[in-house]
């Protein structure tokens, strides 16, 4: 699907977006409520990710493909490997046979996992023997994606001793395993992270609990975006939040103060509101904790003619597509200077945006959400703008309630 977009008529927007159920949260949940039935979940991601993970657990033979879901491939191989009696093959996309999951494999496998690679080394697809896992300690490199730390924790509190696990090296993208220790204590389960060594007990049953989902804070993202691009005056209205998130994204309401978008709570709903003009022509970030607000961040800039440094961005390159290499490129078409390097980008402040542009999305719902909201500065047509669904598949409709102009080619 191509789509022509353009800017809304006026604006100064005032509208309000109901977003749907946070993808890590929902894959999360539904693996506890896999190893734990009596686990209920409320406001469920409707996301690809979130159907494909749903669908993954249900199966206990045969092929099970999870298309371009990294929590889901990373999640289901620890479910599997750990589920007696279940025999998989577990697979994916193109792009999900290239990232890499020998480091979650490896864990297993000293856990007394069978799992073998059915095509290349260290990547899926995976032929997994469901066994008794009987050991209860392992330690595993932290700094590649933390996704195979929180597949161990999930599983963790269904292995007879729990798990203790040692991390080695930098850990990254520490808010998703303190999200998935938090969505254990929610349940009754015991844990504790100290330094480089995190505890899980066993748990037999857990009492009757809701899991409520809070909405996706990277989706909101480009509201923030948008709110930034915005006449001062704009307001627009997210639901549903929590002012105490598990979602470290939630670190957007302050990121983009910087940009004259102040944030305030009520009821469950956040209110993004554009206050003053952006006051300076360069910022600086580390994103190490917040990975996927990158594109989001690089794309506001660009659009308010400001530059940018971001760090910490050295897990973008094995996500949905190289985003480092995927923003130069994208960043470039509308006339920006941006070097990249393994984990930095730096994009130089931009006044004259080119026109006549096609923004390419390489099966990355992020780089077609994160130049969507740059349709207020300059018309462009997306490509492959369907890959919103892998996280959000209502994107392009709810930027049709804004006022943008969304035209199928
Ligand atoms: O655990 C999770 O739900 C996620 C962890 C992050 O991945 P990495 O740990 O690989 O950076 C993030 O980018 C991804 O979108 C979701
Ligand atoms: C990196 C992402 O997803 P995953 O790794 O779960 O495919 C993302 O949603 O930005």
């Amino acid at each position: 699907m191509r789509l022509q977009l353009s800017a809304p008529d006026d604006s100064k927007i005032q509208k309000a977006i109901a977003i749907t159920g946070s993808k890590s949260e929902t894959n999360r949940s539904l693996l506890l409520q896999a190893l734990f039935p009596n686990i209920k979940i409320e406001n469920l991601s409707n996301s690809d990710d979130g159907e494909v993970m749903q669908k993954g657990l249900s199966k206990s033979t045969g092929e099970v493909d999870i298309h371009h879901a990294g929590t889901a491939m990373r999640f289901l191989t620890a479910y599997f490997a750990s589920q007696e009696g279940k025999q998989v093959v577990l697979t994916g996309s193109q792009r999900m046979q290239e990232r890499p999951i020998k480091v979650l494999v490896e864990a297993l496998r000293s856990l007394g996992a069978d799992i073998d690679y059915a095509k290349k080394e260290g990547c899926p697809p995976l032929k997994i023997s469901g066994k008794k896992l009987e050991k209860s300690q392992v330690s595993l490199p932290a700094n590649i994606s933390s996704q195979y730390i929180s597949a161990l924790l999930l599983i963790a509190p269904s292995l007879e001793n729990g798990l203790d696990l040692e991390l080695i090296g930098k850990i990254t993208s520490v808010p998703y395993i303190k999200m998935t220790l938090a969505l254990l204590e929610q349940i009754g389960v015991q844990t504790s992270f100290e330094g480089n060594k995190i505890s899980v007990a066993p748990k037999e049953a857990v009492a009757n609990t809701t899991l409520v989902v809070e909405s996706d804070w990277s989706s909101a993202s480009y509201f923030y975006s948008i709110a930034a691009m915005c006449k001062v005056g704009t307001e627009i209205q997210l639901s549903s939040y929590k002012q105490s998130s598990l979602q470290g994204d939630s670190v957007l309401a302050e990121i983009y103060k910087d940009f004259g978008v102040e944030t305030t709570f009520s009821n469950n709903i956040i209110l993004l509101k554009k206050t003053t003009e952006v006051k300076s022509d360069h910022l600086e970030y580390d994103l190490s904790n917040a990975p996927d607000t990158a594109q989001t961040i690089a794309v506001t800039c660009l659009g308010l003619g400001i530059g940018c440094h971001l760090t910490g961005l050295h897990t973008l390159p094995i996500k949905e597509t190289d985003r480092l290499a995927a923003l130069q490129t994208e960043l470039g078409k509308f006339g920006a200077t941006v070097d990249i390097d393994s984990e930095s980008l730096t994009l130089k402040p931009q006044s004259n945006l080119k026109t006549g542009v096609a923004v390419d999305t390489y099966n990355d719902h992020r780089m077609a959400m994160a130049f969507g909201p740059l349709a207020l500065k300059v018309d462009f047509v997306m490509n492959d703008a369907e890959v919103v669904s892998k996280s959000y598949p209502d994107f392009w409709n709810d930027l049709k309630t804004l006022g943008f102009g969304i035209e199928e080619l």
